[in-house]
């Protein structure tokens, strides 16, 4: 069995390396011509996956180890007999643990003293945005949430959505839709001049669903403007040839790795593995648990002396600090205009290891009910 991968799918040889052959390959660069005589492909989110790139190979299984699937025409596949897995949810958790550590300097940045007070409109409620509602109301945040698709499956039984104006009107508006082109809910420049429009100075924008979610040049006209929101992009439309204008005029920026804590890329592996070896009739024994090394921070320990919001923004940064990936990506971009596209995918291939605040144990001693609250509330465990 040959199997034709993204060089960046971690932990290749340990999930696959037993199934068949494996030709690791650009992820951004594969061609037809690379996949011709494979029998699996496996993706991220930067192949695109079409009639061009298959017709006439042999693969009969493509799997993407990423949660978003608007790089696969999954109606081609079906048409043509080919299984499709993704990786559903992988890494939902590495993407709120981006927001939340974006909120929390946010609040800081903007002096607010208590960040539960800014209120957070959410635009998606799948598995990233319910997560994110999920732990932002265990630390009792105002949270509105905006899922037309789901509000009008689940009807009046289920959890209660909001309108986009309505979540539009909140301190803090987050992003967390699919790229979609057509249909009654299509998201393709979901945030166009009027929505933008509506946004103002007080407000943060975080997009980390789709660069194409927003129309780029609507979003740099009204960064010019008076009264602009504060914004954060992790995804940009283009990628890897980003506007770098627009960069200059957001606060964050950072190049398409809200995802990428290595728990995240590790079980979006698993996930795949799991559905090949369903598909292929096989045992699946392998988890992303036994891979995953000894985090270089395993421990962080506060004393009663210690308040609330200081010690919980020193364990998130210590984890994982956005201003960190924000100053890699300026200072990627400020190379010459053809050598930014190369840079902004060596900046994802070469991403340091982040880990997940579910990694750090916290110890805490003689501190209050509410500080043991937030820390399990935010993903930490604890060590009382
Ligand atoms: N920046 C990054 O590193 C990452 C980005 N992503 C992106 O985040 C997206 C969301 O991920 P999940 O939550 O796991 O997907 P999901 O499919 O679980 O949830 C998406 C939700 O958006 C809702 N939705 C669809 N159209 C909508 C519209 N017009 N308005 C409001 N809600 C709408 C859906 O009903 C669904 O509940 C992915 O599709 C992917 O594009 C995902 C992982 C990492
Ligand atoms: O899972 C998704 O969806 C994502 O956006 C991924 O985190 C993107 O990672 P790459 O596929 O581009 O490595």
């Amino acid at each position: 069995m040959r199997i034709v991968a993204d060089e960046n799918i971690p932990l290749l040889d340990s999930f696959f390396g037993d199934i068949g052959e494996i030709d690791r390959v650009s992820g951004r660069a594969m061609s037809a011509a690379d996949v011709q005589n494979a029998d699996i492909l496996l993706v991220r989110s930067v192949t695109r996956v079409n009639q061009a790139l298959l017709e006439g190979s042999r693969v009969r299984f493509v799997g993407t180890c990423t949660i978003g699937t608007d790089h696969v025409d999954q109606q081609w596949l079906a048409s043509s007999g080919i299984a499709f897995a993704a990786a559903p949810g992988c890494n939902a958790n590495s993407v709120v643990e981006y927001v939340m550590s974006v909120i929390s300097l946010h609040a800081e940045r903007r002096g607010v003293a208590d960040w539960t007070k800014l209120s957070v409109g959410i635009v998606g409620a799948g598995n990233v945005g319910g997560e994110l509602a999920h732990k932002l109301e265990r630390l009792d945040f105002d949270v509105l949430c905006c899922d037309p698709p789901r509000a009008e499956r689940e009807g009046d039984d289920g959890q209660k959505f909001v309108s986009l104006e309505e979540v539009m009107a909140c301190d803090v508006v987050t992003l967390h839709t699919p790229l979609t082109r057509e249909g009654e809910h299509d998201t393709l420049h979901l945030f166009g001049p009027e929505r933008l429009s509506a946004l103002r100075e007080h407000q943060l924008l975080i997009n980390t669903s789709r660069g194409e979610v927003i129309d780029s040049s609507a979003l740099l006209a009204r960064l010019d403007e008076p009264n602009a929101p504060t914004v954060v992009l992790d995804v940009w439309e283009h990628e890897p040839r980003i506007h770098s204008e627009l960069l200059d005029r957001v606060w964050l920026a950072t190049p398409h790795i809200a995802g990428y804590s290595l728990e995240g890329k590790v079980q979006g592996s698993e996930m795949v593995y799991q559905a090949l070896s369903r598909c292929l009739g096989l045992p699946a024994r392998k988890k992303a648990g036994q891979f995953l090394p000894e985090p270089a921070l395993a421990k962080l320990s506060f004393t009663s002396a210690a308040e609330e919001m200081d010690s919980a923004n020193i364990a998130m940064r210590s984890c994982y600090d956005p201003r960190r990936d924000d100053a890699r990506m300026r200072l990627a971009m400020s190379l010459p205009a053809e050598e930014r596209g190369p840079a902004f995918d060596r900046l994802r291939r070469d991403y340091p290891v982040r880990r997940e605040f579910s990694s750090v144990k916290i110890q805490l001693k003689g501190t209050s009910k509410s500080m043991q609250d937030t820390f399990r509330a935010l993903g930490f465990k604890l060590k009382l």
